[in-house]
């Protein structure tokens, strides 16, 4: 289950508009990377859910970034639905209800439920701002504890904290990790970014990209210095 080829450690987020413009992107990328998030954005617009049949019967591999997150009810039917789309990924918020209700909606499936813990984009600041007790590292750290108990398979959280969650989780839970910037990247709405290498060398399985190489004059190019990176760090 784990990657063990350094092209297979990356996923590229499909962060633009419309089903075209994704495509246009996975054909200019060709063999230089294999997984594919689909986000909110693309999912939203006119058949973008429908490309992760799409690509998976295509032999790429497919994350759905749906952040799932409802009563136990809607969250478990819903995820049963998902698991239907030929995924290998799907995004759930880190609260226990809602991993629990996740890992049973995709019980009997290929899909794996990762737990979304802390957004990259928060601090701690805005995490007490939003009425949290405890900073990002504790609070990642509790989910991470409670998606392990929960028998979730992975995690989203920054590679910021990837040491202290690849201890939380053990060795064979997934972890990904988004916020990556290249050194001397633009941040852009990101907090807690990190290196490529820095988050390989930090435990994270796989790196999830968009803007450095969604935006890159030369998609591929951008996707295989990263993929180089991660060689580079991989022991
Ligand atoms: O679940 C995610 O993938 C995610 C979680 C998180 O905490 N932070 C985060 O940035 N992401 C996603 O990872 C991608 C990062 O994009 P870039 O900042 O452009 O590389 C976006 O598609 C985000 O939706």
């Amino acid at each position: 289950m784990k990657p063990l080829d350094p092209r297979d450690r990356l996923i590229i987020a499909l962060d633009v508009a419309d089903r075209a413009a994704a495509e246009k992107l996975v054909e200019a990328i060709g063999d230089a990377a294999v997984f594919y998030k689909i986000g909110m954005e693309l999912a939203y617009s006119d058949g973008g859910l429908a490309l992760a049949p799409r690509l998976a019967g295509a032999g790429k591999k497919v994350f759905l970034d749906l952040k799932l997150h409802d009563i136990p009810n809607t969250v478990e039917r819903a995820t049963a639905q998902v698991a239907r789309l030929g995924a290998t990924f799907l995004t759930v918020h880190a609260y226990p209800q809602t991993m629990q209700a996740a890992v049973a909606g995709a019980n009997g499936s290929e899909l794996s439920i990762l737990g979304v813990t802390v957004l990259t984009s928060f601090d701690d600041e805005d995490l007490i701002e939003a009425g949290y007790r405890f900073g990002v590292v504790e609070t990642v750290r509790r989910r991470a504890e409670q998606a392990r108990a929960l028998g979730v398979q992975g995690l989203v959280a920054s590679a910021a904290e990837a040491g202290p969650v690849r201890e939380a989780l053990g060795p064979d839970m997934i972890l990904v990790t988004p916020g990556i910037r290249p050194a001397g990247g633009d941040v852009g709405d990101q907090k807690r970014v990190a290196t490529p290498g820095r988050a390989i060398r930090d435990g994270a399985d796989y790196l999830v990209v968009g803007r450095p190489i969604v935006q890159a004059a030369d998609p591929r190019a951008a996707a295989l210095r990263i993929v180089a990176e991660i060689a580079a760090a991989t022991p």
